[in-house]
């Protein structure tokens, strides 16, 4: 029998027709909208006459644009507002299921997606967003898609997709003390390149994938996207089923075990062949940070920013360019540098096992005195048990200002913005130049760094606090 890889047996079961020597037309199980990337998309669907197809395989709620205090006000900025208006109207009129701001589900789409059980494993899912990867996490093919493919998922259910080539990721052996997920992917991205993915769709495997709790495989899956790659995704196991029981959307009675039957097959077959594969050793993992301005540009906390000897010309002129917006040289240690602010929050890392990791390493602690900290969490569940953990508390007692949910500083497309030349450590994905406001300056790391970072006001290795707590006890 052919050996096939996890995301062959997806793709396999959702081609409804193969164009010879063109794409597949496929057909999504579920789309998620937002404000930013549907309007359009709406609009010329109105042109054409046509309906949507399947309101009931399509969630939507605003996230982007949104303000994160005030909810319940009208938003201030006009395009937010009438971006926020717009998604409220075509919702309704087309009988789509709207997870709006101040109710009891909405929040960052994939935050939401997942938490409410709606995302399961075998899926396809489609969203006009980037960081659709996140969906991998469980087993399912998940990918961003353009305005006019979400016109067409509107409209069809389909979209015409060439299928990409297949990439595995593994990483063996067990993390060392205070790394996580998010210290994988900028490890793995620093050594594959932020291009080195570009046309793959990967799966991740191994031992210490296989350790990692649900949120944490979607921080892993989310920045698949940061290394240009289409997707990522992870097999579905007992930690999958675990997640996903008893959440809203899952299947219930029968028809769950069922649903986890079929999941269980959902593995990538022994011998079944990958156009590329890659392998690291979970020891070699450390804290890391990124110091320029692409995610792929990131070190170990404890090393220093990599000095230009035996670079190519070609490739020196963009490093030192990018190492003057952050303001930084070739050879300089990260440990130390002064920082203004810290962003908790975004669907790579503003899910409830980040904020408690942020709570337990500030517990009892203030954050420096130079450094404003914000704590976004991901949805109103998220913010939810964070108040009822006594996580809210803690942290606004180290000082840290708690908002509401939505992408927040992590684009920037809203109010809160770092300023022009400051600097922000912050769990995001993405420190591109003015990512974060014009002008700003981001270091991605991981939650319990940007902790660290918090408490010194420095770049901090978050190990360096654990031992010097552990001596003082
Ligand atoms: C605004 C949206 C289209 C964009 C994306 O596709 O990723 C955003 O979510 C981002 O993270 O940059
Ligand atoms: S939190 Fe950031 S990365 Fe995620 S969808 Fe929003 S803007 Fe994109």
């Amino acid at each position: 029998m052919e050996k096939k890889t996890l995301f062959d047996k997806i793709w396999d079961a959702h081609v409804i027709k193969s164009i010879p020597d063109g794409p597949d037309v496929f057909f999504i199980d579920k789309h998620f909208i937002h404000e930013v990337t549907s309007p359009v998309a709406f609009l010329n669907l109105e042109k054409r006459g046509v309906k949507v197809m399947f309101p009931e395989r399509t969630v939507a709620t605003p996230d982007h644009n949104v303000p994160t205090i005030d909810q319940d006000k009208t938003i201030k900025d006009q395009l937010s507002r009438m971006q926020v208006e717009k998604l409220r109207q075509n919702c309704k009129k087309h009988g789509i299921e709207l997870h709006d701001l101040g109710s009891d589900h909405h929040g960052i789409v994939h935050v939401i997606g997942p938490e409410l059980g709606i995302t399961q494993p075998g899926m396809t899912i489609v969203c006009g967003d980037s960081h659709t990867s996140t969906h991998g996490a469980f087993g399912t093919i998940a990918f961003g898609i353009g305005t006019s493919e979400v016109e067409m998922v509107l409209a069809t259910q389909c979209i015409m997709q060439a299928k990409p080539k297949k990439m595995r990721i593994t990483v063996d052996g067990e993390l060392g003390p205070g790394v996580s997920s998010k210290d994988i992917i900028l490890y793995i991205i620093a050594q594959i390149s932020a291009s080195g993915g570009t046309g793959y769709f990967i799966e991740y495997a191994g031992s210490a994938i296989r350790s990692l709790s649900m949120e944490a495989r979607m921080t892993i899956c989310n920045m698949s996207i940061e290394m240009g790659a289409r997707g990522g995704l992870i097999a579905p196991d007992e930690t999958t089923f675990a997640y996903l029981k008893g959440k809203d959307f899952a299947p219930k009675g029968d028809a769950w075990d069922q649903a986890v039957a079929h999941w269980k097959t959902l593995q990538t077959d022994d011998g079944a062949e990958f156009d590329l594969e890659y392998q690291y050793n979970a020891v070699d993992i450390e804290p890391m940070i990124t110091y320029g301005t692409n995610p792929g540009m990131g070190v170990k906390v404890k090393d220093s920013i990599p000095t230009t000897d035996g670079m190519k010309e070609s490739v020196k002129k963009s490093y030192l360019k990018s190492l003057e917006y952050m303001g930084f040289k070739p050879g300089e240690p990260m440990k130390g540098k002064k920082i203004d602010y810290v962003f908790v929050g975004s669907c790579t890392n503003g899910r409830i096992e980040d904020l408690r990791t942020v709570a337990n390493f500030v517990k009892g602690k203030k954050k420096a005195d130079g450094i404003t900290a914000w704590i976004v969490p991901g949805s109103r569940e998220v913010e939810k048990k964070a108040i009822e953990e006594g996580l809210v508390q803690i942290l606004e007692e180290a000082g840290f200002k708690l908002r509401q949910p939505g992408c927040s500083a992590c684009l920037a497309m809203n109010d809160d913005k770092i300023p022009s030349g400051k600097y922000a450590v912050s769990t995001s994905n993405r420190n591109f130049e003015g990512r974060q406001g014009p002008g700003s300056r981001t270091l991605l790391a991981s939650p319990l760094t940007v902790a660290a970072v918090a408490i010194t006001g420095e770049i901090t290795d978050p190990r360096d606090l654990i031992e010097e707590l552990a001596l003082e006890k």
